[in-house]
């Protein structure tokens, strides 16, 4: 593990996935002295913009993980960086499939942020496919094997580290050093449902493989007390 002085619960960062911005401020007040930071991504983003963001993150508020996933050409992925700049984010994603000149421009762009530049984070195999969804894309090669291939990318294209499945965060661990930070989603404690998500662990192997950060979302959120919940889960690390 890169990190281990920090808090187990300051690593959660809480997906808040919801269109409503009044369920979305209202988890991310109950869950913030919980968690260490809110991610918020498309389905907030898209219904909500800029402005729901900083409803929802205030002034002096958690941590922020934004989670727009860009691929697109190099100066439109910049461009993209660029405009979220304003809204502070501690990590960005980008997609690691978008090449490492796309990595690269999105790299440069957080940088012109200066000291309080967002890290950036690749995305390399989305924890909802296993094999036979890779191979459905034309990818015909293990999971893992995938994985290592793309976080070695994203690292020789400087970007700060990857989202990926607890089940790859060893490998990548030993590939890419102490320092590149692994943002790993897919994670379920014993007692809740896996939804879509196909490559799990637990928080506790999860951090326990060496991951940095956790991304959990439903099994905060979609409990009936959120912040017991997440309570739960961070008892349990
Ligand atoms: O980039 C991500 O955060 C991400 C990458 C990935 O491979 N898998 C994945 O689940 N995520 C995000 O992590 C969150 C997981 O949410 P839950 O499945 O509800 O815990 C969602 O907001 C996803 O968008």
């Amino acid at each position: 593990m890169s990190t281990p002085s920090i808090a187990p619960a300051s690593r959660i960062f809480c997906a808040v996935d919801t269109t409503d911005l009044d369920t979305a401020r209202d988890l991310g007040r109950r869950i913030a002295g919980v968690v260490g930071g809110i991610k918020l991504g498309l389905e907030f983003f898209i219904a909500h913009g800029p402005t729901g963001i900083r409803t929802v993150i205030g002034e002096d508020g958690p941590p922020l993980f934004l989670d727009l996933k860009l691929h697109d050409i190099p100066n439109t992925v910049a461009g993209g960086i660029r405009a979220a700049l304003p809204l502070k984010p501690a990590f960005l994603t980008i997609h690691t499939s978008g090449g490492p000149a796309m990595m690269r421009a999105a790299a440069d762009a957080a940088a012109s942020a200066g000291a309080d530049r967002p890290k950036i984070l690749a995305v390399t195999v989305l924890t909802s496919m296993d094999a036979a969804d890779l191979q459905a894309v034309g990818q015909s090669v293990p999971v893992a094997d995938q994985v290592k291939r793309l976080a070695l990318l994203a690292k020789e294209s400087e970007v700060d580290g990857v989202v990926c499945s607890p089940a790859e965060v060893a490998l990548i661990r030993e590939a890419c050093g102490p320092d590149f930070i692994l943002m790993v989603p897919g994670i379920r404690p014993a007692w809740a449902a896996a939804n879509d998500q196909k490559r799990v662990m637990t928080p506790a192997e999860a951090l326990a493989a060496g991951a940095d950060h956790l991304v959990i979302g439903r099994p905060i959120t979609g409990d009936a007390d959120p912040e017991a919940a997440a309570r739960r889960i961070v008892s349990e690390l």
